[in-house]
């Protein structure tokens, strides 16, 4: 078969991916959830949504997760492809299912893909949905077995014994995503909710669902890069599958197959607003982190510094977390006061904590006093400094016009760029 490079808008539109990551990762002994365990500096989950987004075959993508599991959770979130997530059950059946209660109505095509398959090349999954767009209702990826298998006979209190030997050119090794027509699926775990505890247990995939039920279940060629990571042997493995780590400054997360995702940017956007302080209260006025001794000074919890405050609002608007009032609210009394490039260093500090590299900020502000030109140099050593990164900042009046151009308040408008590097 061909494997599509491409599918049409409503291909993608249609179909879903769920990948069941909420298991605990025993037999792997990090203490950890599996999904979590690095390989090669990313986590397995990471693993897992750089190859769907690189497959680029489904506009919805779940992510179902360990319960209460916020580090699995704040990954999907950051992660450029922003999966829905739900949390799992207690067996990977009760997980498939909780991916599928979050299925859009009228998804037409679900693939499910586990966590522990980080490595599954993107090219398996779009063969997947390619079989499902020529008709299949069920469709496997499957490699052939190497191993003779063996069925047995475990009677209570004997040696297992040996009943029988399946020709092995007719075996395959099942691996996943697996792909169905999204209805079928659903009405399928639907009729097995009634089943029996040991009836359930004994499904072990997806696709054995649909054989119990009747349905025909093709097959595609799986990989050898779609190793169930099971054991710490598979995860050397899998590493030993990757390329070699990229330089140190590198802003690019390792990936599988010389392909590299694309690194998508997150842009962000901070406003700030400060009014000029009474006269009868004379103030010091500080702006883009230097003290400008002629002027009034600005009103404020802090110091009322606008320009550092929009750009620590564009730094956490980028990195999704929050704002400069979840960090430095009122109910944080040791930033009353605080200087605003400390404000600044400490929210490059947490964006950073937050798996994420700044790329730079930019700030306007606008207002009549103070004159800046003349320090805008300085202005953008002390702010990058505190950023550790590079911040710049330019000025503007307006005209006369509103607050800024009566002199009774500045305005500061920043954005800023961030690029995860988890
Ligand atoms: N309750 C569960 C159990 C498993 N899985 C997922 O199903 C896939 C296959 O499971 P397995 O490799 O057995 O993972 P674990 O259950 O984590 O492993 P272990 O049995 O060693 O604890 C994994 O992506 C896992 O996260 C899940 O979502 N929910
Ligand atoms: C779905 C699967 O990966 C296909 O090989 C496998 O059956 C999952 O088994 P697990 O015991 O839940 O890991």
């Amino acid at each position: 078969m061909n494997v599509p490079t491409s599918f049409s808008e409503q291909e993608i539109h249609q179909t879903a991916v769920i990948v069941v990551a909420a298991g605990s990762g025993t037999r792997l002994g990090y203490g950890i959830p599996k999904a979590l365990v690095p390989l090669a500096g990313r986590s397995l989950l990471e693993h897992a949504l750089d190859r769907i987004q690189l497959a680029g075959c489904a506009a919805q993508v779940i992510a179902v997760l360990p319960e209460d599991e916020a580090e699995l959770a704040a990954i999907a979130a950051n992660h450029p492809l922003r999966p829905h997530w739900v949390s799992g059950g207690a067996t990977r059946n009760d997980s498939v299912r909780a991916g599928l209660a979050a299925l859009e109505p009228g998804t037409e095509r679900v693939l499910i893909h586990d966590a522990a398959r980080a490595l599954t090349p993107p090219e398996v999954f779009r063969q997947v949905v390619s079989s499902l767009l020529a008709g299949a209702q069920a469709v496997i990826p499957v490699v052939p077995v190497v191993d003779t298998i063996k069925q047995v006979a475990t009677d209570p209190g004997r040696q297992p014994h040996v009943t029988g030997t399946p020709a092995r050119d007719l075996l395959r090794a099942v691996q996943t995503p697996q792909g169905f027509h999204a209805p079928t699926l659903l009405a399928a775990h639907q009729q097995a909710t009634d089943w029996d505890r040991a009836k359930a247990e004994a499904i072990t995939d997806d696709a054995m669902l649909m054989e119990i039920l009747g349905e025909r279940v093709d097959t595609v060629p799986g990989a050898a890069a779609a190793l169930k990571i099971t054991t710490k042997p598979d995860l050397v493995l899998a590493e030993s599958m990757l390329p070699a780590h990229p330089p140190k400054e590198s802003p690019m997360p390792p990936h599988s197959g010389g392909q590299q995702p694309p690194l998508i940017p997150r842009t962000g956007i901070g406003i700030d607003v400060h009014a000029v302080a009474d006269p009868a209260e004379p103030r010091a006025m500080w702006l883009a982190g230097l003290h400008f001794p002629e002027d009034q000074g600005l009103s404020g919890h802090s110091d009322g510094d606008a320009v550092a405050h929009a750009a620590c609002d564009a730094l956490f608007s980028a990195a999704g977390i929050g704002d400069l009032g979840t960090h430095f609210g009122t109910d944080r009394p040791e930033y009353a006061g605080a200087s605003g490039t400390t404000l600044l260093a400490e929210a490059a500090r947490l964006v950073r904590a937050a798996g994420f590299e700044i790329g730079n900020v930019a700030v306007q502000f606008v207002g009549r006093r103070p004159k800046f030109a003349a320090r805008r140099t300085e202005a953008d050593a002390v702010l990058s400094k505190a950023a550790g990164a590079p911040v710049s900042v330019t000025a503007t009046t307006s005209d006369g016009l509103g607050y800024e151009g009566a002199g009774a308040g500045v305005t500061a408008y920043a954005t800023a760029l961030v690029y995860s590097v988890r």
